[in-house]
C-alpha cells in the first residue's frame, strides 16, 4: 500500500460518512455522533482546543472509512479489467432444425445452444454438449496457457468472455445474461455483494457491548467529577469516550474481511461468501476427488484384456459398441483405442437404446433392438447387473493387476435375450496419472493439522494404489454421491469443518454440504453452482493457499482485536489520572505519565487514537503472517505481541504527543 493509494481513496472515504453507511458499524457511528457534537461545540465556542478535538474526531471516522475504501479500491481495479472481458459477443444460436441464427450474446436464454468456433468469443456461460476445443481463459484467470474443454466429462464448463482457440464446440447456455460467472466475479471483487460474516457479526456485537459499557462509565464519571469539584466539559467526556471505545478494530474490521477476499482473488480463487473464507481457516478434514483432482483426469483406455478362450476382437468390438454413444472421456478413448486396434468404423445399429453413464450406476452401454444388452463399468456394478455371477478367473486376475497398478478396470459384459445367460467378455484397462508434487502438498496440509481423504468411485484396490502414490491419509472407495455426503456429515457431526474440492456433477451435493466447497473452474456448471468457492486455475492443491488465507484472516482479526482492546484499557490508566490529578492530588502517585495538562492529555490521546488506525491499515490489508504451528502456540504468541504491544503503545505514543504539543502550544494547553 502506497501513500498515493491512501490519498486517492480520500474522496470515497468522505462519501462513506453517510450515516446510512456508518450505521452498520456501531463503534464508528458513536465516533461520528461525537464528531458532530464537538463540531457544534466548536462553533459555539471556537477556542483552539475545542476545534482541535473536533477536527481529530472527524479524522478518526475518516481514517476508518479510508481503511475500507483502500481495501475495496484494490478490487475495483480488478473489476475494471474483468468488465473489459465482458465483451458483447455475437452468439450463433443453434435452432431445432440445425440452422443458425446470429443474435447478440445479451439476448441468450438459459437452455439455448450456441456454436463457437476457433477465434470466436464464447457468448455466455454454459456446458459443452458437443465437441472438444482448446480455450483461452486468460480473460478471467490471467493464465495464457490454453485449457481443454470437452463434452460429457468433468471438464465441460465454459465461461462467457473466454475465447475458443481451436476446433468447434456446441455450448448449452446455463446462466442468464446479467447473472453470469463474470458478473458474479465483478460484484465479488468490487465488494458490492459483501455481507457481514457470522464471526464479524458476533464481533460487532461484542464491540458494541464494550462501547455501551464505556458509555456508561463516562456518563457516571460526569456527576462524580462534579461532586469532586472538578467538573468536566462535555467536549472532554466525548473525547474520553472515543479514546476508550474499541475504535481501532471497529475501524479496521471490514477492511480485514475485504482484504481476505482480495487475497483469495489474487490466487485466482473466488469466494462466494466471507463465511466460506472464515470456515477455511478452521478446516479439519479435506476431501479430494480422485479423478481430475489428484490425477490428471483424462482416464484413457490403454488395453483390452479378453477372457481366456475369447477372441480379443470380440471384446474390442463389444467395448466399442458400448461406448459409441458414451460422450465421457473414458468412452471416447475406448472408441479411439478400438479403431487403432483395427475395429470397423460402423455406426450405432438402428433401434439401439443408449444407457448413459452415471456415478450411481457406475455403468454405461446400449440395449440393442433384438434385446441384447451390452454394458461396461465398475466390476461390482457389472457383476450385480449379471445377477451376482462370479468373474471368470482370468478376468479376475486382470482386474486385480490393473487395480494394483492404480488403473481403472472396466468390465465388459453382454446379456443376450432371455433365457440365455449373461457373460463377462473381459476388461478394459483405463489409465490415469497422478499429478506431480501431490505428496509434498499433502504433507504440508498434515503439518497444518488437516486430514486428507481421497474420494473416488473407483474400486478399493485402485483407490489404495493411487492413495499410496499421492500420500493421502484416508480413502473412500466405490463412493456414490450419497457416500460422499454421508462422510461429510459424519465429519461435521464430529465437530470438524470439512473442505472439499470437486469438479463433477456427481460432486455437486457434497460440494454444497461441505463447509468449504471449492469447485474447479474446469468442472461442470452444477459443481460450480453448488460450491462456495471457484478455483479459476482448477488446481485442487490450491486448498492449501485457501486454508492459509482463511487462517490469516482469523489471526489478523484476533490480533487487531487484542491490540485494540488492550490499547483502550491502557488509555484509561494513561489519561484518567492526568484529568483528575488537579482535583485529587492523591492521584499523583498513579499519574505515572506526568502529562503536561488535562487538555494536553486528552488531545494527545485523541490524536494517538486516530493515528493508530492509519498506522495499522497496512497490517489489516496485508494480514498477520501465518506460520505452520499449533493453534495454541499461535494464540500465545499473538497475545504476547499484540496484547503487550497494545498495552505499551499508548503510554509511549501519548507521552510523545504530549511532549510535542506542550512544546508547540505550551501556554495555550
Ligand atoms: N464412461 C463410463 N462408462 C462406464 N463406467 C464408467 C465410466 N466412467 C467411469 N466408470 C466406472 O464408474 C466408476 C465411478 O466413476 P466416477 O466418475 O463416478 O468416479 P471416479 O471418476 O473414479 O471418481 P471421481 O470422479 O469422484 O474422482 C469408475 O471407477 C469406473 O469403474
Ligand atoms: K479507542
Ligand atoms: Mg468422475
Amino acid at each position: 500500500m502506497t501513500l498515493s493509494q491512501l490519498v486517492s481513496q480520500v474522496p470515497t472515504a468522505l462519501l462513506k460518512l453517510d450515516p446510512r453507511h456508518m450505521w452498520r458499524n456501531p463503534v464508528m457511528f458513536v465516533v461520528l455522533i461525537g464528531s458532530v457534537l464537538t463540531t457544534v461545540l466548536a462553533f459555539a465556542d471556537p477556542d483552539g482546543f475545542t476545534v482541535a478535538i473536533a477536527v481529530w474526531l472527524w479524522l478518526t471516522v475518516i481514517f476508518g472509512n479510508l481503511a475500507e475504501a483502500v481495501a475495496e479500491g484494490r478490487g475495483k481495479a480488478q473489476a475494471a479489467s474483468l468488465r473489459a472481458a465482458r465483451k458483447d459477443a455475437v452468439a450463433r444460436r443453434l435452432e431445432r432444425d440445425g440452422s443458425e441464427t446470429e443474435i447478440p450474446g445479451t439476448d441468450l436464454q438459459v437452455g439455448d445452444r450456441v456454436v463457437v468456433e476457433a477465434g470466436e468469443v464464447i457468448p455466455g456461460d454454459g456446458d459443452v454438449v458437443e465437441g472438444i476445443a482448446s480455450v483461452d481463459e486468460s480473460a478471467i484467470t490471467g493464465e495464457s496457457a490454453p485449457v481443454i474443454r470437452e463434452a460429457g466429462g468433468d471438464r465441460s464448463a465454459v465461461t462467457g468472455g473466454t475465447t475458443v482457440l481451436s476446433d468447434r464446440i456446441v455450448v448449452a447456455i446455463t446462466a442468464a445474461p446479467g447473472s453470469t460467472f463474470l458478473d458474479t466475479m465483478i460484484a465479488l471483487v468490487e465488494g458490492t455483494s459483501r455481507r457481514k460474516t457470522p464471526n464479524e457479526n458476533a464481533l460487532t456485537i461484542l464491540l458494541s457491548s464494550l462501547t455501551i459499557v464505556f458509555l456508561l462509565a463516562v456518563a457516571t464519571l460526569a456527576p462524580m467529577a462534579d461532586y469532586a469539584g472538578a467538573p468536566q466539559q462535555t467536549l472532554v467526556l466525548v473525547a474520553l469516550l472515543v479514546c476508550l471505545i474499541p475504535t481501532t478494530i471497529g475501524a479496521l474490521l471490514s477492511a480485514i474481511g475485504i482484504a481476505g477476499m482480495d487475497r483469495l482473488v489474487r490466487v485466482n480463487v473466488l469466494a462466494m461468501s466471507g463465511r466460506a473464507v472464515e470456515a477455511a481457516g478452521d478446516v479439519g478434514t479435506l476431501l479430494l476427488d480422485k479423478t481430475g483432482t489428484i490425477t490428471y483426469g483424462n482416464r484413457r483406455a490403454t488395453a483390452f484384456v479378453a477372457q481366456v478362450g475369447l477372441d480379443r476382437e470380440v471384446l474390442r468390438d463389444t467395448a466399442r459398441l458400448s461406448s459409441l454413444a458414451d460422450p465421457t472421456p473414458e468412452g471416447r478413448s475406448i472408441v479411439e483405442l478400438a479403431l487403432a486396434e483395427g475395429a470397423g468404423d460402423l455406426p450405432l445399429p438402428v433401434g439401439a437404446t443408449i444407457v448413459e453413464f452415471s456415478a450411481s450406476t457406475r455403468m454405461s452401454g446400449v440395449d440393442l433392438a433384438d434385446g441384447t444388452e451390452v454394458r461396461k463399468g465398475a466390476t461390482s456394478a457389472v457383476l450385480a447387473w449379471l445377477d451376482d455371477t462370479a468373474l471368470p478367473p482370468s478376468v479376475e486376475s486382470a482386474v486385480e493387476r490393473i487395480s494394483a497398478d492404480g488403473g481403472t478396470p472396466l468390465v465388459v459384459a453382454v446379456r443376450p435375450p432371455h433365457p440365455a445367460a449373461g457373460q463377462v467378455l473381459g476388461v478394459v484397462h483405463l489409465k490415469d496419472v497422478v499429478k506431480p508434487g501431490m505428496a509434498d502438498r499433502f504433507a504440508e496440509l498434515r503439518r497444518m493439522g488437516i486430514r486428507t481423504v481421497m474420494v473416488t468411485g473407483d474400486n478399493a484396490i485402485t483407490a489404495k494404489a493411487i492413495a499410496a502414490e499421492a500420500g493421502v491419509d484416508d480413502v473412500l472407495a466405490e463412493a456414490t454421491p450419497e457416500d460422499k455426503m454421508a462422510y461429510i456429515r459424519k465429519e461435521q457431526a464430529g465437530g470438524r469443518l470439512v473442505a472439499m474440492t470437486g469438479d463433477g456433477t456427481n460432486d455437486a451435493p457434497a460440494l454444497a454440504a461441505a463447509d468449504v466447497g471449492v469447485a474447479m473452474s474446469s468442472g461442470t456448471s452444477a459443481a460450480k453452482e453448488a460450491g462456495n468457492m471457484v478455483d479459476l486455475d482448477s488446481d485442487p492443491t490450491k486448498l492449501i493457499d485457501i486454508v492459509e488465507i482463511g487462517k490469516q484472516l482469523l489471526i489478523t482479526r484476533g490480533a487487531l482485536t487484542t491490540f485494540s482492546v488492550a490499547n483502550d484499557v491502557a488509555k484509561y490508566f494513561a489519561i484518567i489520572p492526568a484529568m483528575f490529578v488537579a482535583a485529587y492530588p492523591g492521584l499523583e502517585s498513579l499519574d505515572i505519565m506526568r502529562l503536561h495538562s488535562p487538555e494536553s492529555a486528552i488531545l494527545s490521546a485523541v490524536v494517538f487514537n486516530a493515528l493508530v488506525i492509519v498506522a495499522l491499515i497496512p497490517l489489516a490489508l496485508k494480514g498477520v503472517r501465518y506460520r505452520v504451528t499449533s493453534a495454541s502456540g499461535l494464540l500465545r504468541r499473538n497475545l504476547l505481541v499484540y496484547g503487550l504491544g497494545g498495552l505499551i503503545a499508548p503510554f509511549v505514543g501519548i507521552k510523545a504527543l504530549d511532549l510535542l504539543f506542550s512544546s508547540l502550544f505550551g501556554s495555550a494547553l
